[in-house]
């Protein structure tokens, strides 16, 4: 059986382990540029066995940050990205870079930038209507990913993993509920996941196989009337025709509609709400119940839904949601998963898959507290 633990290959890139640190925004960029505690937060599961770490959130445009203070992808940002990735380097690790425009969940007033989207439609994140965007716009966006990704590489990122998740702005286009567009990026499935193709297409191009390239896809929206598994395995499978990307990594729900369907476990009302000014936190609080939704938690929750995708291909997939134990991930390996990714886990423990081995468990109890610190540097609140 394949060995979870032992080296692999990622398209062109070779991991020492099946575990990915899979993105956690790390709230540790207030300059929108690199800082130590960047490097420091990555250094960590670096150095405690995980074959590769992936930088959260690396925008591909200024308005496709979902804040002003996260990174997006400039030469200004190359050398401190440089130092980074010669750290988690040095650690023995690889380390992708999530790529990625927020769409709808960006906060265009922090951003002082529209928050583009399908349609115009509440951008309850900056509390302004998002604003439709135009064929010019996306033409933009899908450039802006494949220069993104150029200087990724040459940032010394081993990947980019192109967001198509949490109805950031690709998959804004593919849910059916907030893509309501009438041109050849709305209506059948073929034309909302042109956007997608795209992207994947141009990172592709861009990139060749001097560094591996993942995409992030929600296999569905958690929302009624969204995105839904069995339009997600048709894009996944035009995705692997494409031959545009050497893995995908399997997640689901809403940042705009349905957060806690992202993660299951407890729903952090009150820290979350503690985290805006008002008159947010009077809203969060006030609506809160609908918004937080509280899911119970299920080790490996993503499981059942990700078993239709490897059914229904070949390309390399990425097992991800609530993955704590090495049983867990031998029973991924054992079911045709390439790998494992992990968040909470591992913001707990970052070298828990050095422990792995001598029978180690995770110490993370899912209260999601973690959730509302990134807005201000990331990190258990356990610990
Ligand atoms: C604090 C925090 C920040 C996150 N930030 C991102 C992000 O920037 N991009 C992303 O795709 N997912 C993000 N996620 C979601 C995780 O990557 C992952 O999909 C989710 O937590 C489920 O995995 P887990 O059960 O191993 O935690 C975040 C999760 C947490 C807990």
């Amino acid at each position: 059986m394949t060995d979870v633990l032992a080296p692999a290959r990622l398209g062109p890139v070779r991991l020492r382990n099946r575990i990915i640190k899979a993105a956690t925004f790390e709230g540790a960029t207030p300059d929108a540029l690199v800082t130590d505690r960047l490097i420091e937060f990555h250094r960590r599961p670096a150095r405690g066995g995980v074959g590769m770490t992936t930088v959260a959130y690396c925008a591909v445009s200024p308005d496709g940050r979902t804040d002003r203070h996260q990174i997006w992808m400039r030469d200004e940002a190359v050398p401190g990205l440089r130092r980074l990735t010669d750290a988690v380097h040095a650690e023995g690790a690889a380390v992708s870079a999530q790529i990625g425009h927020a769409g709808p969940v960006a906060n265009a007033a922090s951003n002082r930038l529209p928050a583009l989207a399908p349609g115009r439609f509440p951008n309850p994140l900056g509390m302004r209507m998002t604003r439709a965007a135009t064929v010019d716009d996306l033409s933009r966006v899908v450039r802006a990913h494949a220069s993104a990704a150029r200087l990724a590489i040459e940032s010394g990122f081993d990947a980019v993993e192109i967001h198509f998740g949490h109805n950031y702005l690709v998959s804004s286009f593919l849910s059916p509920k907030l893509n309501r567009r009438k041109d050849s990026y709305g209506g059948s499935l073929a034309n909302r996941a042109r956007l997608a193709l795209e992207i994947a297409r141009a990172v592709r191009d861009a990139v060749g196989d001097r560094i591996a390239v993942t995409a992030k896809l929600n296999m569905d929206d958690g929302v009624p009337g969204g995105f839904w598994l069995d339009e997600s395995v048709q894009v996944a499978q035009w995705l692997e025709a494409e031959g545009a990307v050497d893995a995908l990594e399997l997640t689901a729900g809403s940042s705009l509609l349905n957060p806690m369907y992202l993660f299951t476990g407890d729903a952090p009302l009150r820290e979350f709400a503690a985290a805006f000014p008002p008159p947010m936190s009077w809203g969060i609080r006030a609506s809160g119940g609908a918004f937080l939704k509280s899911y119970p938690f299920q080790e490996a929750y993503l499981l059942d839904r990700a078993r239709q995708f490897r059914a229904a291909l070949d390309l390399p997939l990425i097992l991800l949601g609530g993955i704590t134990r090495l049983e867990t991930m031998e029973l991924a390996m054992a079911e045709g998963f390439a790998f494992v990714a992990m968040a909470r886990a591992l913001l707990r423990e970052p070298d828990l898959p050095s422990r792995l081995r001598s029978g180690a468990r995770s110490l993370c109890v899912h209260c999601n507290k973690c959730m509302p610190t990134i807005y201000r540097g990331t990190r258990c609140v356990l610990t």
